[in-house]
This record gives structure tokens, C-alpha cells and sequence, in this order.
């Protein structure tokens, strides 16, 4: 999978290159390219902003050096790209969006700041992508490169051979729609609390049954929402 993100604060995206998708980079399971929106700007001061049509507080993303950089992360592009725009207002991101993202071959994340980018740049990436703008939930964040980065963990460590053990992302919050089970590991009792006797059993449908048990115990304690289907 080939990601470009483009961002006034591309520094933010080096923690990109560490961990699980350090590696994935390095063994060209994916291929992420980061890209400084100031890079298509024409004057002295790389301006990216400007005050909004119809008046109000705060600054608007000016189209130009966007249209530029849209131009430019897709123009060598093997196929038509997912174009992602980060914003409070985009639908909701969930498990399923990864697991559906996870099939693209080519994403283009946008990261926009200020009070938001201008509504005709999402009309003209249409023109060169299927664009999506995708919120990470319901609080106000200064931009969208936090969700990005987000976005990009979650998306990528669902490519295979990104995550060593696949049977690891099977029982995890989410992946069944309920939230997932206790862990506990040595010591069996740790400042007098022990470790519940059932995962000590080796009874693997008992241990089986209990952690059924307390995902829905869980689910329904925490998130009744996952459950009202
Ligand atoms: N995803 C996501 C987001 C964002 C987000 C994403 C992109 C931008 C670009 C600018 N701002 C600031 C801003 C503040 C107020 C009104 C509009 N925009 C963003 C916020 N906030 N919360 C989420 N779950």
C-alpha cells in the first residue's frame, strides 16, 4: 500500500518511521510518502491561509497550494487513490473503516488546519480520487494530522504481514463488535491480587467461556451502544 499524507507540520508524521509500521516501511509493505502543503505555495511567505468568504473568526486553507499538492501526490499514481480529508464534520471512523481502507492500494491523507480547508478543494479532488472525509469522533481536535496518524495505525496494522501474529488482531475491542476480554500474565498474584483461577485451569473451553463472558459484561458496562443492533 502506497500512502501520501500532505501537512504544514510534516515533522509530526516522523514517529511514522518507529515501531510496527517503521518496519512495514522498511520492508516495502508500505510505501509512505509525507509532503509540506508550504512546498506549493508561491510566495515569499508560503501562505496557506486567508480570512473566509462571508466573514466570521479564524482562517481558511486557501485552495491553490492544495489543488498543487493533490496534483502532485496523484499525478504518478498506479491507481485511482482514496482521498481522505480528516474533519469533525466526515463520518465516523471505525474498525470497519480500517478494515475497509486496508484494501486500498493507493491513500492520500489531507490534513487540514486552521477552521478547515476550502469546500471547492474537496470538489476538485473528486475529480482525482473517491474522496472521503472521515471524523475520529466527537471532540474538536486543531487539525486533522492527530487523526491521520491515528487513521494510519489503525489502516495499516491491518496489512498483512505488518502485525508478526495475524491471530493477534482477531480477538482485539471491536474486531467481533464487542470490546475484548481482560489480560493478565505472570506473576498468578501481584500485591495480593490473583490472577483469575480459570485462565490457570488449562481448561481452554472454560477460559473460552469466561472470556465471552466478559467481553459482553464489558460491552454492556461500557459501550451498550456496540450492542443495541
Ligand atoms: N478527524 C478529525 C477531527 C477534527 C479535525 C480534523 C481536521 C481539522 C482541520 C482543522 N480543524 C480544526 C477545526 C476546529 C473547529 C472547526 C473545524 N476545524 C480540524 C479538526 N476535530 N475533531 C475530529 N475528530
Amino acid at each position: 500500500m502506497r500512502i501520501d499524507v500532505v501537512s504544514i507540520f510534516p515533522a509530526i508524521f516522523d514517529a511514522l518511521e518507529l515501531s510496527l509500521l517503521g518496519r512495514a516501511r522498511q520492508s516495502g509493505l508500505l510505501d509512505v510518502r509525507i509532503r509540506d502543503l508550504r512546498d506549493y505555495t508561491h510566495d515569499r511567505h508560503r501562505t496557506v491561509d486567508d480570512t473566509p468568504y462571508g466573514g466570521g473568526a479564524g482562517m481558511v486553507m486557501k485552495p491553490e497550494p492544495w489543488g498543487e499538492a493533490l496534483d502532485d501526490v496523484t499525478r504518478d499514481a498506479a491507481s485511482r487513490p482514496v482521498i481522505i480529508f480528516p474533519s469533525p464534520a466526515g463520518e465516523r471512523f471505525t474498525q470497519a473503516t480500517a478494515r475497509e481502507l486496508a484494501t486500498a492500494p493507493h491513500l492520500v491523507f489531507g490534513c487540514g488546519r486552521y477552521e478547515g480547508i476550502d469546500e471547492r478543494v474537496f470538489d476538485y479532488a473528486a475529480e482525482l480520487g473517491d474522496v472521503r472525509l472521515i471524523s475520529l469522533g466527537d471532540y474538536v481536535l486543531n487539525g486533522g494530522e492527530v487523526a491521520v496518524m491515528a487513521m494510519v495505525e489503525a489502516i495499516g496494522r491491518l496489512i498483512p504481514g505488518v502485525v508478526g501474529n495475524p491471530e493477534s488482531l482477531v480477538e482485539e475491542s471491536h474486531e467481533d463488535g464487542l470490546l475484548e476480554y481482560p489480560s493478565f500474565t505472570k506473576p498468578a498474584v501481584w500485591r495480593e491480587r490473583e490472577v483469575p483461577p480459570v485462565l490457570l485451569s488449562g481448561n481452554h473451553g472454560a477460559v473460552a467461556t469466561w472470556r465471552r463472558e466478559q467481553q459482553l459484561e464489558r460491552t454492556r458496562q461500557r459501550r451498550p451502544d456496540l450492542l443495541a443492533d
